[in-house]
């Protein structure tokens, strides 16, 4: 018969050759359990000694856990998943300190008796010195993962387990605490340890993200499909483009040792300026190639991050290297008609001091499409300065956009702040999601506009202004107009033009705008399968191209060299469709009813009743149809 746990004679023989001799037969154990044991005898530990059972009183456990607040913050949701994988097996997954006291453990404890169930609760101890070799204990001192099986253990009352253990360490290479899973030592173990490994990798990349707040984190690796898995490499900058801190991933690929990373500056390690990759992170996930300054070539991914003293991309003058991400207008007329057409008397007032509004539903490209016309006009060597009116509290807009001078408020800078509008003078404003601008600011914009001269908070005197202007919005602002909350002399000042960007599925540029993405994402010409396209141009693509790109990017990462196929789009994606299905077959059939009572009303002249029965529906029925349907 097969036997589970083939080492455990060959241990208890090495483990009663080691007592009489001091020394084990070449490689019947490995040099980590020989070191251990050793440290044992050292100790004046004997092996059939009973255990002393540590544990903490509820208040120490509290303080311990306090102090590692964050760790276990971090760990709980991967123990959850790790448990989850492992819940079929006997296993109990355990979280410790930097000293071996349990924090934390869950799973399924029914293996143990009575003693080892408390040995495994939070608030025992597991140190090497108290209970013998082990794997949380012995990974501790060995600074090393460990499995230890059976009699591998020091302490015989310890012979019934199974333990993998990793050190959980920060970006100093400190270690923080252990995570181990220990079950009953018949089970097999080859791969245990990976799975605790991936975990506590899992759990130190959120360690190290959460304690350093950089002003942004690039995500590197060789391979694009890699970047946001565990392996990725994550470097931490600060906002003199600094590095602060390289995760173990990112110091492995860029052969750099924690010790050396002061002061090393990020032109220091990859050959690339930084604000090029910010503008690719602004408002999107791209995964952009780049060399390192040893001509190593990588992928990556920066994630800008809400620091105060950040300089924003777009809130200063465009360099070349930013502009040169920008796509052109031209880039933008892949073959839709109407996308065509609005390129084209876009290009007809460029340069002639009409604002222009733009339209459409999120994700249409409203942003893309500012930036292209910002690019394409003589204001392009100017700033480009891009304002979410929907991402500005209500308070904080009013000096975002008009500045304010020193001391005008409690609380103010020494010196005031320019404001957004002063820093479009000679290049483009664009506002977008216009729709959000509270009333009250919609009066102030409006005389800027007017006056061609801005005010700042606190200050008497205007200073004169010069810009383009854009802005856009996924609201019917009209609307909004008629409803008294958007002004409409605001209203009429903003569109010149106004440029009404098609939902995805109404464009008929599907494929060609599938290749120009695929281009943006380097991987120009790869083929996507039939099922996969007539999916596609079926799907209502709520999210439109954004939504597009996103899923192109995930297919990318999971094809790898194949074609896209099905298998390829995530759940989420085809779950997605399936509704987007019924809620198309719901509002299709509704039409029908309504056309269906309409034809009917019309051919008996209005008679309810004979309506009724011809569609065989009570009288109520239709009366409550007809109101749903604005019929009546
Ligand atoms: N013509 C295009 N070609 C390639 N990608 C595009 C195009 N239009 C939009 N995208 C993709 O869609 C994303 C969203 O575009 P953008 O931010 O300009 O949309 P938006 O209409 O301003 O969205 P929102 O209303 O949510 O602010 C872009 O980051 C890009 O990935």
């Amino acid at each position: 018969m097969h036997n589970p746990y083939p080492d455990g004679p060959r241990f208890l023989d090495a483990k009663s050759q080691f007592l009489a001799h001091g020394a084990v037969e070449k490689g019947s154990v490995s040099k980590e359990i020989e070191r251990s044991w050793r440290r044992c005898v050292e100790n004046g530990m004997e092996a059939g000694a009973p255990v002393r059972t540590e544990i903490l009183t509820q208040q120490e456990l509290l303080e311990k856990q306090e102090a590692n607040q964050l760790l276990l913050s971090h760990a709980r949701p991967e123990m959850e998943s790790l448990n989850a994988q492992i819940s079929h097996t006997r296993s109990v997954i355990v979280l410790t300190d930097a000293q071996g006291f349990i924090l934390h453990s869950q799973g399924n404890s029914e293996f143990l008796d009575d003693a080892q169930r408390v040995a495994l609760i939070p608030g025992s101890s597991w140190q090497e010195s108290l209970r013998g070799t082990n794997a949380i204990g012995t990974a501790l001192v060995e600074r090393s993962p460990m499995t230890v099986q059976g009699a591998e253990h020091f302490l015989e009352r310890n012979h019934v387990l199974a333990c993998s253990a990793v050190p959980i360490l920060n970006a100093r290479n400190q270690i923080m605490g252990t995570l181990d899973v220990s079950t009953d030592a018949s089970m097999p173990q080859q791969h245990t340890l990976a799975l605790v490994r991936m975990s506590a990798q899992m759990i130190e990349n959120r360690l190290f993200i959460a304690s350093h707040a950089g002003a942004y984190s690039l995500h590197f690796h060789a391979r694009p499909e890699f970047i946001g898995t565990l392996w990725e490499g994550i470097a931490i900058f600060d906002d003199r483009h600094r590095l602060m801190a390289l995760n173990r991933s990112g110091q492995f690929q860029l052969g750099i040792t924690h010790e050396k990373l002061e002061d090393s500056l990020f032109s220091e390690l990859f050959a690339c300026r930084p604000e090029s990759l910010m503008q690719a992170a602004q408002g999107s996930s791209l995964v952009t190639p780049l060399y390192t300054t040893r001509e190593a070539r990588l992928y990556a991914r920066m994630t800008l991050r809400q620091a105060p003293g950040v300089r924003q991309p777009g809130a200063t003058n465009s360099s070349a290297s930013e502009r040169h991400c920008a796509a052109s207008l031209q880039m933008l007329n892949t073959g839709d008609p109407r996308v065509a057409r609005i390129i084209s008397q876009v290009e007809l007032v460029l340069d002639q001091d009409i604002p222009i509004l733009i339209e459409g539903e999120t994700g249409v490209g409203k942003e893309l499409f500012a930036r292209a016309i910002h690019e394409a006009s003589t204001r392009s060597r100017g700033p480009w300065v891009a304002v979410n009116c929907a991402a500005l509290p209500e308070g904080l807009i009013e000096s975002e956009l008009f500045g304010y001078e020193e001391g005008a408020f409690t609380g103010a800078r020494r010196k005031g702040s320019v404001g957004k509008l002063e820093q479009a003078d000679g290049g483009t404003l664009f506002l977008d999601e216009i729709g959000d601008m509270p009333l009250a600011l919609q009066a102030r914009l409006l005389r800027v506009l007017q006056e061609r001269s801005v005010t700042p908070l606190g200050s008497t005197k205007p200073k004169p202004v010069n810009f383009a202007l854009l802005s856009a919005t996924n609201q019917k602002l009209r609307e909004k107009v008629e409803r008294g909350e958007f002004r409409r002399d605001l209203y009429y000042r903003l569109n010149g033009l106004t440029a009404t960007l098609p939902a995805l599925r109404q464009r008929q540029d599907l494929p060609a705008l599938i290749n120009t993405i695929l281009q943006t994402e380097n991987a120009a010409g790869k083929t996507i399968d039939r099922e996969v396209m007539a999916l596609f141009k079926s799907h209502p693509w709520p999210g439109n191209v954004r939504q597009l790109h996103n899923v192109l990017r995930t297919a990318l990462a999971l094809s790898g060299a194949s074609p896209i196929s099905m298998m390829h789009l995530t759940q989420d994606f085809l779950d997605d469709m399936k509704n987007g299905v019924e809620e198309d077959a719901a509002l299709s059939l509704s039409k029908l009813t309504a056309e269906a009572i309409k034809a009917a009303m019309q051919s008996h002249a209005g008679n309810v009743s004979a309506v009724a029965r011809q569609l065989g529906i009570s009288r109520n029925t239709l009366y409550r149809r007809m109101r749903a349907m604005n019929l009546m």
